[in-house]
C-alpha cells in the first residue's frame, strides 16, 4: 500500500520508516491486508470522431449511452472502418477504469469481477483489455464465457461531446454463483455502477450485482455506488433513491447525475440531500471542482484553516478538516462538507474528460483502504480511537480527488498509465498554492 501523501507529523503515515517494534508486532501482509473489489460490465472503449447526422443515423442520443443490438453495432462499426474515423482503442468499463486506476495509485490489489472470453486471440479486443490493464488488477475471479465482451463506441461530436453506443456482446453473463464471498468479505469497499441493472429480461448480471451486494452487507464491507450517467438515473430516479437507502454507504455522481437523483442543481444541496439515504457522497462538478458531504462524530469534529465557504449553507466548509465516518458508527452525527476548485485551475488543454469522475472515486477509494491498512498494521493508533472511514480529513481527500482528475484529464485514456509524480506526493500546501 502505498500511502495517499506523506504528511506532517501528526499525520504522518510510517509506510518508509517503519518502526522495527511494531514489524514484530504485526507483520505487513499486504495481500492479506488491503483490496477493494468491484463488478463490471468488461468492456473495451473504441474511440471515433463523427458528425451529429452519425449519431442520429445510427438512433442514438447526444451525450447518452444507450445498448445497441448486434446488427446495428455491425453496421456502425464497419461504417467507422470504412471512413478511417476510429482514433484511440482503450481498456474500458467505468468500475474497470476505476479499480485500475485505484491499483496504478496505492501500487496495491484491487479485484475485478465481471466476465472475460474463454479464448482469447493475439490481438482480438479482450486480448487489449487484459493488456491494458494494471498488473496489479486481480483477473482471477473473472467468469469464463463463449463469446465476445462489450464494446463502447465512444462517439466524439462535432462539439466535443460524448455519445456512448454500447454493443454489449457478454458482458451481462455474470452470474451469481461467480461471485467470491471471501473476496467480498475482505475487501475495504464493494464498487458497483448504475449500469449494472441495465439488461434485458434474464440476463443474470442484476442478480450478480445483488449476490454481491448480499455479502458486503453480511460482512460490514462498505458499498461504493456510482451512477454512470444522468439518463440512467432519470428513467427512475425513486428507484435509485430507494436504492441507495437500502444497499449504498457511498456514492459518486456529477452534478447532472445529483440533479437527476435529487432534483436539487445545486451540488451542495444535492450532496446534503442524499446524505439522507448514505455515508458518504462525492459529487464532481466539471470546471467547479468537486464537493464532499459525510458524517463525523460531533465530539471528535475539526475545525478548517481554510476560509470560510459562501453557500447554500452557509460556511458549509467549517468542519472540513474532519475525518469521514460512516453514520451507523456515529453517537452523534454531525453533518461535514468541503469544496475544492479544480487543482491549478484544470489544465490547460484537456485531451479528454473520459474518466475523469472515475479518476476522483479511486483516490477516495484509496484514502479508505489506506485506512484500513493503517488499523490493521497498527490497531492501537489513536487514529483508530474512532471508527473512521477514511484516513484523511474530507478536506484532504478532496485536494487528492481533484489532483488525480486533473492526471485523467492530461491524458487521452481515462486510465493512468502512471501513478501521481513523487514530488507531488506530498501535496503540501505550499505545493498547493504555487
Ligand atoms: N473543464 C474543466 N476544467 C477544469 N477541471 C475540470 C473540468 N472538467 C472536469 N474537471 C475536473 O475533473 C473532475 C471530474 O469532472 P466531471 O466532468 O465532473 O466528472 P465526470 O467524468 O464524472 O462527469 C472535476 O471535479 C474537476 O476537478
Ligand atoms: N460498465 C459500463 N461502463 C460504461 C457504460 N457506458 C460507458 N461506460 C464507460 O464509462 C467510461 C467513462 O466514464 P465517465 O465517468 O467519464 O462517463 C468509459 O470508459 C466507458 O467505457 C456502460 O453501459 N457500462
Amino acid at each position: 500500500m502505498k500511502f495517499p501523501g506523506k504528511r506532517k507529523s501528526k499525520h504522518y503515515f510510517p509506510v518508509s520508516a517503519r518502526d522495527p517494534l511494531l514489524q514484530v508486532a504485526q507483520p505487513e501482509n499486504e495481500a492479506a491486508n488491503s483490496w477493494i473489489v468491484g463488478i463490471d460490465q468488461i468492456l473495451v472503449d473504441i474511440e471515433a470522431k463523427v458528425d451529429d447526422d452519425f449519431v442520429r443515423r445510427y438512433g442514438l442520443s447526444v451525450g447518452h449511452s444507450l445498448v445497441i443490438e448486434d446488427d446495428v453495432a455491425q453496421a456502425l462499426y464497419e461504417e467507422l472502418m470504412a471512413e478511417n474515423l476510429i482514433t484511440h482503442q482503450f481498456a474500458g468499463g467505468t468500475i474497470g477504469n476505476t479499480l485500475h486506476n485505484y491499483s496504478v495509485l496505492a501500487d496495491d490489489r484491487s479485484v475485478l469481477l465481471g466476465v472475460m472470453c474463454n479464448n482469447i486471440q493475439i490481438g482480438s479486443y479482450a486480448y487489449r483489455y487484459l493488456c491494458h490493464t494494471s498488473s496489479r488488477t486481480d483477473l482471477n475471479y473473472l467468469q469464463g464465457v463463449d463469446g465476445a465482451i462489450g464494446r463502447c463506441f465512444t462517439l466524439i461530436g462535432e462539439h466535443g461531446e460524448r455519445t456512448f453506443a454500447i454493443s454489449p456482446g457478454m458482458m451481462n453473463q455474470l452470474r451469481a454463483e461467480s461471485v467470491p464471498e471471501e473476496v467480498i468479505a475482505g475487501a475495504s469497499a464493494l464498487v458497483l455502477t448504475s449500469y449494472l441493472v441495465r439488461c434485458k429480461p434474464g440476463e443474470p448480471m442484476p442478480e450478480a450485482t445483488m449476490q454481491a451486494i448480499h455479502y458486503a452487507k453480511k460482512h460490514n464491507v462498505p458499498v461504493v455506488l456510482t451512477l454512470g450517467t444522468k439518463y440512467v438515473i432519470a428513467d427512475n430516479p425513486q428507484f435509485w433513491r430507494d436504492f441507495m437507502r437500502d444497499h449504498v454507504s457511498i456514492v459518486a455522481m456529477n452534478e447532472d447525475e445529483a440533479f437527476e437523483l435529487t432534483g436539487e442543481s445545486d451540488p451542495l444541496k444535492a450532496s446534503n440531500i442524499a446524505l439522507d439515504w448514505v455515508d458518504l457522497v462525492l459529487c464532481t462538478a466539471g470546471p467547479n471542482g468537486l464537493y464532499m458531504a459525510g458524517f463525523t462524530e460531533e465530539e471528535g469534529k475539526r475545525t478548517t484553516r481554510h476560509p470560510l465557504l459562501p453557500g447554500a449553507i452557509p460556511e458549509f466548509n467549517q468542519y472540513e478538516f474532519s475525518r469521514a465516518m460512516r453514520h451507523q458508527d456515529c453517537t452523534v452525527p454531525l453533518r461535514i462538507f468541503s469544496h475544492i476548485a479544480p487543482y491549478m485551475g484544470g489544465p490547460e488543454k484537456i485531451m479528454n474528460t473520459n474518466g475523469a469522475g472515475d479518476g476522483a472515486l479511486a483516490a477516495l477509494l484509496h484514502d479508505i483502504t489506506a485506512n484500513n491498512f493503517h488499523r490493521s498494521n497498527v490497531p492501537n493508533s489513536s487514529k483508530h480511537a474512532r471508527s473512521y472511514l477514511t484516513y484523511s480529513s474530507l478536506a484532504q481527500v478532496c485536494k487528492y480527488a481533484n489532483r488525480v482528475s486533473y492526471q485523467v484529464l492530461n491524458q487521452h485514456s481515462p486510465r493512468l498509465s502512471r501513478g501521481l509524480p513523487e514530488r507531488e506526493d506530498s501535496l503540501e500546501e505550499s505545493y498547493w498554492e504555487r
